[in-house]
Order: structure tokens, then sequence, then C-alpha cells
């Protein structure tokens, strides 16, 4: 069985497999192949892809199940699947054992129990007759065969970055799901985020502990910023016998999961590393949506609400509200589109500007004179280039080397009230919902610090169960993730090369500016194009600093 490698140079061609140790290149875990003719069919799933040397691919016998029956079937050489590591890549001599999910009770009604090696997901599913088949992903689910022994797992679960709703679901269900699923007994809980694998003492994780976790906002487990030592945390998962690790975490962490995956495939050790991906900003790339994301939405909308009632109760009444997004605004578009009250949005993705025609001034002008108040919704990142114009900008960065922002908020409110005070000679009442002190909400942290909704915690459920699945197959190096609504194991650097962010010249886009009839602010040319360079600067500046 002979595959041929895709022609694309946008795809990588890890060379790992099949070089000695000590000469395998860090290139990234993608193992990126597309499928021409495959010749046989009696093989197993989980081998290990050998790879001989670009452009030509050999497949284990064993290995290309998963992938080789789609080619079979199709006999396509567009067909291209962005593989997920395996542990038998490093350890090709490992045992696998019957899935004691064959003999689970809950299991034995089910047609179909395990994932077929077929299985693919498309990356896009919007597609044209002659079009190329494109990329896939291996579908997420129980495998026929696994590589542990209940009794030989340890696993431990850690939670970094910031707090997301249905965090706590997640370390849930990945507990119940190892108990209930696969008999493992041994879970441990790392404390306080990466560092706290070498700084701090573990817990264990028993179904009784976590049993009503779901219940509260937050992380069980706490979390941390900063603080990732590859080789210390690799040290202590070797110490302390670890041998699956879940990583629950954003952007930032899945780097973090990505180096602790590269750095045990060169010890050559059994560890599964298996990363879950949280964000409130569903800044993540490739998935569909992150978990707690509709939570959140739901959430601003007390907060919006709240800034409408306030800003319609007064006379000249300008409600803000800001709301978390660093460099996506995704909350704040849809928190806008799901309320109908918001008047305008403005997100990091879209320049905008005060003053002239189709300026932001003149907007809120308008509307007050006809509605004698206007609501204002606004992402955290948006219009960071002119806040730092305007004031002392200092870069002060958080303990991940994430750039702390500029409040946008009270930059803005101060700018409105101004322009409105002194030029127009107008009186507003300014209600700003955003300001962090002591005695005033602050939405941004308001929106994620909840427990999740039911349907965020079925999606916590299949994330979870997903990754049990994908680590007690023996995968490892993978994010697991909906794409297009299918769960999927996605090579992790796939997920953290690039930063999911609303697309301006997209339909979801265009529906939010036909809802709240705001200006695109793209009429004035010249100075969109001047706006567009700093931001596009300003964002490429914050990820730089970021990394
Ligand atoms: N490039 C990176 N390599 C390794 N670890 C990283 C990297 N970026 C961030 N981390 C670690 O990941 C954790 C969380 O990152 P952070 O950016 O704060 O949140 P998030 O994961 O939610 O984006 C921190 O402990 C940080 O040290
Ligand atoms: O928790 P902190 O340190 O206050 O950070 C706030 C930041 O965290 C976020 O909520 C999410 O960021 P992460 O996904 O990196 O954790 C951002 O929207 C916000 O800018
Ligand atoms: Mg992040």
């Amino acid at each position: 069985m002979e595959l041929s490698l895709s022609n694309s140079s946008s795809l990588r061609f890890p060379q790992n497999d099949f070089l000695p140790r000590h000469n395998r290149s860090t290139l990234g875990p993608f193992h990126t192949f597309s499928i021409k003719k495959l010749a046989s069919k009696s093989i197993s799933i989980c081998r290990p892809l050998i790879w001989r040397r670009p452009p030509l691919v050999r497949l284990n016998a064993q290995t290309a199940t998963e992938s080789n029956a789609s080619g079979d079937k199709h006999g396509d050489d567009d067909f291209i699947v962005e593989d997920v590591p395996h542990l038998t890549h490093f350890l090709p001599d490992l045992p696998s054992y019957t899935n004691p999910l064959k003999k689970s009770q809950a299991y034995a009604v089910v047609k179909k129990t395990f994932v077929s090696p077929e299985d693919m997901v498309a990356k896009e599913i919007i597609v044209q007759k002659d079009s190329p088949r494109g990329i896939h992903f291996r579908r997420a689910g129980p495998r026929e065969k696994v590589f542990f022994t209940p009794e030989e797992v340890r696993a431990c679960i850690v939670t970094c970055g910031g707090l997301c709703p249905g965090i706590n679901t997640v370390i849930r269900e990945i507990v119940c799901g190892l108990k209930n699923m696969y008999g493992v007994d041994d879970v441990l809980g790392i404390q306080g985020g990466y560092s706290g694998f070498y700084s701090k003492n573990t817990l264990n994780l028993t179904t009784k502990v976590v049993n009503d976790i779901h219940k509260r906002g937050g992380t069980f487990l706490q979390t941390s910023r900063g603080g990732h030592d590859t080789k210390k945390i690799v040290d202590n998962i070797q110490d302390r016998g670890i041998n699956q690790v879940y990583i629950i975490g954003g952007d930032g962490t899945q780097k973090g999961a990505a180096a602790i995956y590269k750095e045990v495939e060169k010890r050559g050790i059994k560890v599964a590393v298996a990363g879950i991906p949280k964000t409130i900003d569903n800044d993540i790339a490739v998935i569909d949506k992150s978990f707690g994301f509709d939570t959140a939405v739901e959430e601003a909308q007390r907060a919006i609400n709240a800034a409408h009632v306030e800003a319609e109760s007064v006379q000249n009444g300008v409600g803000i509200v800001k709301l978390m997004g660093r460099y996506s605004g995704f909350i704040a578009m849809l928190a806008t589109l799901g309320n109908r009250d918001v008047d305008c949005c403005l997100i990091p993705e879209s320049p905008f500007y005060l003053e002239g025609p189709g300026g932001l001034y003149e907007y809120v002008e308008q509307q007050l004179k006809e509605n004698r108040h206007v609501l204002i919704v606004l992402a955290e990142g948006a219009g960071q280039e002119y806040v730092a114009q305007s004031m002392q900008a200092f870069q002060e960065k958080d303990a991940s080397g994430n750039r702390l922002l500029l409040d946008v908020g009270l930059w803005l409110t101060q700018q409105i009230k101004d322009h409105f005070t002194n030029e127009r000679k107008m009186t507003i009442n300014m209600k700003y919902i955003g300001k962090r002190n002591l005695y005033t909400s602050d939405p941004t942290y308001m929106i994620r610090a909840i427990p999740s909704n039911a349907s965020d915690n079925i999606y916590c459920t299949l994330l979870a169960q997903s990754a049990v699945h994908g680590a007690m197959a023996g995968f490892t190096g993978f994010t697991v993730g909906p794409v297009n609504s299918r769960h999927a194991y996605i090579p992790i650097n796939r997920v953290t090369e690039t930063t999911n962010t609303v697309n301006m010249t997209g339909r979801m886009w265009a529906r939010l500016l036909a809802s709240t009839n705001q200006p695109s602010f793209v009429n004035h040319q010249t100075l969109r194009e001047r706006v567009d360079k700093n931001t596009i600067d300003a964002i490429n500046n914050m990820k730089i600093n970021s990394t």
C-alpha cells in the first residue's frame, strides 16, 4: 500500500516517524497524507503511520486502516487526512486489548459501538461538484482496540488559562467516563494550572468527589497563567507514573500541551496527551464553537438588558456594555444578534471611527434624535489602537505573556461624553456596564464565572468522553472538538497555528449589520485603510507578544 502525499505546499509532512529518535525533527505532530489506491483491507487500526520519505508514504499494514478504507472506497488522491499521532509511532511494540465497552451494558444496545476506522470528518462541508475532497480529521469515539488496561491507567487532569462555563463538567465527565466506560479508578487532579505539576499536591478524583462540581462555575482544580516548564512538567508526569494527561485550556494551553507531547515522544514514554479546547472568546481555530460559549452569550443578555433599561429610562441615555473578546468578537457579535435592542456592536476585527460622515458620533446622534437612547455593545479588544493613541500606553502583560488590554469602554464613554457635551452642547446620560471596580459588576467576568447551561453540559460531556476514548485508544498529541458538528481528533498544532476571528466579509457579520443598521465604517475608504492597517498591526503585535 503506497500512499502518495498531496503536493499542496500548505500541508506539512512530518518526517519524524521514519527517522531514528535522535534525528527526529521538531516538525509538528501533523500526519498529513492524501490517499491513492490502497490494496489491502485486512488491516487493523491504531498502528503507526510509517513515513518513508516525502512524497511517498508507506502505511504499516495495521496502521492505515482508518484512512485506507476511505482510499479504497473512493480511489481519490485528493482526500487529505490530517492525522493525529499514536503511541505506537514511537512505541511500536505496545500491546493492544479488546475495548471493555464491548461488554458494557450501556453500549449493548448500540448497533455500532465502535467508530469505524474509515470514519473521517470533513473540514469543509460546503463543496462544489468538482471541488477536491479536501482535508479530513479522524472521527472521535471509541475504538475496537485500546492500548491501556484499566489497572495500568493513571490519568491526570489540569485546567489552565481564564475561566469559562463548563470546565467543571469536563473534569467531571473525564473522571466518570474513565471509570464508567473503562473501569479506571486512578485519576489525579493537578491543582492550579501547569505550575501545579511541580509546585502543588495532587487531588484524588473519584466519581464521588466530582459528583456535583458541574453545578458550580469556575474550575474545581483552580487555574493559572504562566508557569509552563515543559521539562519539569514531564519529569513530574514520569515521577508520578502518570500515563494519560488531560489538558483543558485555550490557545496558550494547547501550545503547552503540544510541547508536553513532543517531550513525551522524545523520551519515548507511554503517555497519552489529550487537549480539550477551552475559551470564552471562541478564538480556537478549526472547531465549530468552544464549550461554555452559548452560556456566556446567554448571560451577556442580562448585562445588555440592564444597560438597555437604564438607557431608555432617561433622556438621551447612552448604554455601553463591555464584553469579553480579546482578539475575537464572537461573544459581542452573537450577544448582539441574540438581543435585538443593541444599536451598535464594536469588535476587534472591525475598525471603526468616531468623527465625520459614517462615523460613530453621527450614528449615536441620529439614534438619540430618533429613539432618545442608544445601546452599544463593545468587545474588550475593540479599538485598542485608538485607546493606545489617546493615553500613555504601557505594555503590561499577564503571566502567560498575553498583552493586557486597555479599557476601551472607559475610553469610549469619555470620548462620547466629551463630544456631545463640548461640541454638540447636548446633555447625555451615560450608563457604562463594564467598569472594573468594587461597586459595579463587570460583565466581562460575570459571563464566564457561571456554571454551564444544559446544552453546554451535553457538549462538555461529549468532549470529555471523546478525549477519554482517544487516549484509551492510544492516540496522543490531539485536541478534540466538533468539526461541522461531528467530534474529531485534531492535531494540536492545527488548532494553535491560527486564531479564529469573526470574518468581516462573512455572512454573519453582514447579518449583524443588517440587524442593528449600524454603519459598517467602510465608507471612508482612506480612513478605513489606515484604521485597517493599524488594527492589523495592533492585533499582530498583541499576538506576537502573547506567544
Ligand atoms: N507558547 C506556549 N508554550 C507553552 N506554554 C504556553 C504557551 N503559551 C501559553 N502557555 C501556557 O499555557 C497556560 C495558559 O495560557 P494562557 O494564554 O494564559 O490561557 P489560554 O490557554 O486560555 O489561552 C499558561 O500556563 C501558559 O504558561
Ligand atoms: O482572567 P484574566 O487574566 O483576567 O484574563 C481576561 C482574559 O481572559 C479571557 O476571558 C479569555 O482568555 P483565555 O482564553 O486566554 O483564557 C479574555 O477574553 C480576557 O481578555
Ligand atoms: Mg488565550
